[in-house]
């Protein structure tokens, strides 16, 4: 039996000497390599916690002090240390969740991986605790790259306001988030890294300080004591002491004793400490020290010896058209400028980044102000492409309406990861755009359904200077092209069935070819179909409710929420035209997905073909009895 086996909960490590706890965290590198390279997941991140998180398990008393990550990508040391040791169907239908989860643990608060909102909810518990009398710490780490998020200073303010409410936090700086960190904080965090440690201060306090008769012991205590901090006294600490945090560092995160150390002083503090761990994304797993892209963030499945993927690649990824052809963009209009929140590569922006340098900003984990310093740009006389995953979009939803469409600045959003994503669970899933955004004057939305038309209707948005245009595609790689037969006014018409049509298939973007699929299901029941695709599914096409009108059912097909999504826009467009046309609207749930692959979960919420089909033959099956019932 390993260490680690013997580990059943974050009591087993109290009594681990130094050496068994070196051997400990070997022993989670070995099985972090091994197993997340056979499922996926997030590998890089993971490997620069190892020593942080087994410190924070020996020093605190998890759940009851609650220890909360920000993101939640880093926490499978923390599941390995908490009873959670069976990582076979990581991120899989069925197998653990890549990030913390109530339904797994006591130990997991916050499941979603929407980054920077540790602090927040840290200051919340804190001030929960303080308010009923209860005990026990919080402690949240955060890493560099969510500090670049605005709530985690929204919540800084508050934390620091209240000097007398225990709160700690952990800033794991690994230097990265996906790419180096940005900005005028990680050149802040950087200056820290180079003060002399806060370990050698205080050793050289202790050893001299303490040798020096009389004063010498006392001065110690109180320096180390001292609400500024022992450090403060021999080298400034900067934004943060003068926030009016403790701040307790650099200390280097993977030297376990140090952490601890760092630690329990932090507990003895009745205030809000900041302690700073120096930590290396990729520790321990040459491969990924050496991938400079973003250190083995998110791996694929691969063999753990040569990396190379296992996965078989079905063709080009929807990012990597849009990154070849926003690069084109590029080559012929100089006013096109992109924005990244920290995801240059995952987004599919690297060309254009290598291409323009100067023509493309990543600012961080801060997709509100990548939104309104785009209408900055565009007021300016500039094109921005703000290129993000469609759920991260969610909270720049503001920003958007008040700062982008309000002033009808020509902005053009690019939403990767739109509709279902599977493995990342809940927050990851692109579900809402099309339904949240349905409200925004102005705005124009596109869901391409393959590579050509990704290409032209980037294109057609760029081309737009007088309102935000949207752009949207999920995770998977284009399928084959998909040609339309017709048109009819702004939609293109992709099939007709032989025979008088009785459906009219609405198909959003990637689900033209489900759309196809089901009216061949149709057909072999003797159920004419017209499928076309909007191809701009906000505004609704003027000549949708016209050929509407034509057919006996309308079933609009997206993957976006049911809820106020593209059917229920067609369904109001059909009302305000007075076209008496039952609508059928197939698309996500108003739910939370748990975390499969794709197909899993399209196929668990019905968007088959078959499921499709099936549904919309009942649906005029039930027409028809109401119609024989009005006439008996
Ligand atoms: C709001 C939001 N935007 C983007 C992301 C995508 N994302 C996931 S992890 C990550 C980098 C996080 O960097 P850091 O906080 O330093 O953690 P590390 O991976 O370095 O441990 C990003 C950008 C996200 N999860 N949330
Ligand atoms: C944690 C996070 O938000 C990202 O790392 C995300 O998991 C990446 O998703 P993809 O793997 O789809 O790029
Ligand atoms: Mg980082």
């Amino acid at each position: 039996m390993t260490i680690l086996e013997n580990i059943r909960g974050p009591r087993d490590l109290k009594a681990l000497s130094e050496a068994e706890i070196g051997e400990l965290a070997e022993e989670i590198r070995e099985f972090l390599v091994h197993a997340v390279a056979r499922t996926g997941g997030h590998l890089g991140p993971n490997l620069g916690v190892v020593e942080l998180t087994v410190a924070l398990h020996r020093v605190f008393e998890s759940p009851v002090d609650r220890i909360l990550w920000d993101t939640g990508h880093q926490s499978y040391v923390h599941k390995l240390l908490t009873g959670r040791q069976d990582f076979s169907k990581l991120r899989g239908k069925g197998g653990l969740s890549g990030y913390p989860s109530r339904a797994e643990s006591e130990h997991d608060v916050i499941e979603n991986s929407h980054a920077s909102t540790v602090l927040g909810w840290a200051d919340g518990l804190a001030k929960a605790r303080q308010v009923q009398g209860e005990t026990g710490h919080v402690v949240a780490v955060i890493g560099d790259g969510a500090l670049t998020g605005g709530m985690a200073w929204e919540a800084l303010n508050n934390i620091a306001a209240a000097k007398d409410r225990p709160l700690i936090i952990v800033v794991n700086d690994n230097e990265r988030s996906y790419s180096p960190t940005i900005g005028g904080l990680a050149n802040h965090l950087a200056t820290l890294r180079t003060t002399d440690g806060y370990e050698k201060v205080l050793a050289w306090g202790k050893d001299v300080l303490q040798r020096t008769p009389v004063v010498g012991n006392t001065l110690y205590e109180s320096l180390h004591g001292a609400k500024k901090g022992f450090k403060d006294a021999f080298a400034p600490q900067g934004m943060f002491e003068d926030l009016g945090l403790k701040y307790v560092g650099p200390i280097d995160g993977h030297d376990v004793k140090a952490v601890e150390s760092a630690l329990r002083r932090a507990k003895r503090f009745h205030g809000p400490v900041l302690i700073h761990c120096l930590t290396e994304k990729g520790r321990g797993y040459e491969p990924a020290l050496a991938h400079e892209e973003d250190h083995f963030h998110t791996v694929g499945v691969m063999d753990p010896r040569t990396c190379e993927p296992l996965a078989p690649s079905n063709g080009p990824s929807w990012t990597s058209v849009f990154g070849d052809e926003i690069v084109r963009i590029g080559e012929e209009r100089d006013d096109v400028v992109a924005i990244t929140a920290a995801m240059l590569h995952p987004v599919g922006l690297g060309k254009f980044a290598a291409r323009f340098p100067e023509r493309v900003w990543d600012v961080g984990i801060a997709e509100q102000h990548a939104a309104v310093s785009a209408a900055g740009l565009a007021t300016g006389g500039l094109h921005p492409v703000v290129a993000v995953y469609a759920t991260f979009l969610n909270r720049a939803f503001d920003q958007l309406l008040m700062d982008v469409a309000l002033h009808r600045c020509g902005v053009t959003f690019v939403l990767d990861r739109a509709g279902v994503t599977g493995v990342d669970g809940a927050s990851h899933n692109g579900m809402w755009d099309m339904s949240v955004l349905q409200v925004v004057p102005g705005l124009r939305i596109a869901a391409p359904r393959d590579a050509e038309q990704l290409r032209a209707q980037l294109r057609e948005a760029v081309a737009v200077d007088d309102a935000p245009t949207l752009v949207r595609f999920p995770k998977e790689s284009v399928g084959p092209e998909i040609p339309a037969i017709d048109r009819v006014g702004g939609l293109d018409v992709l099939h007709r069935t032989a025979g008088t049509p009785e459906v009219l298939m609405v198909a959003v973007g990637v689900m033209a070819p489900v759309c196809l699929q089901a009216a061949d299901l149709l057909a072999a029941r003797g159920i004419a179909c017209t499928v076309v695709d909007p191809r701009w599914v906000k505004p609704v096409d003027p000549a949708l409710p016209g050929l509407a009108a034509e057919h006996r059912l309308v079933a609009v097909v997206e993957d976006n929420s049911r809820a106020a999504g593209v059917g229920a826009a067609v369904a109001l467009a059909l009302g305000d035209a007075e076209v008496d046309v039952p609508v059928r609207r197939f698309g996500i749930p108003e739910q939370f997905l748990a975390h499969a692959k794709r197909a899993e979960v399209l196929a668990d919420i019905g968007l088959t073909p078959v499921e499709i089909a099936g549904r919309i033959s009942a649906s005029l099956t039930a027409k028809e009895e109401q119609s024989k019932e009005q006439v008996e």
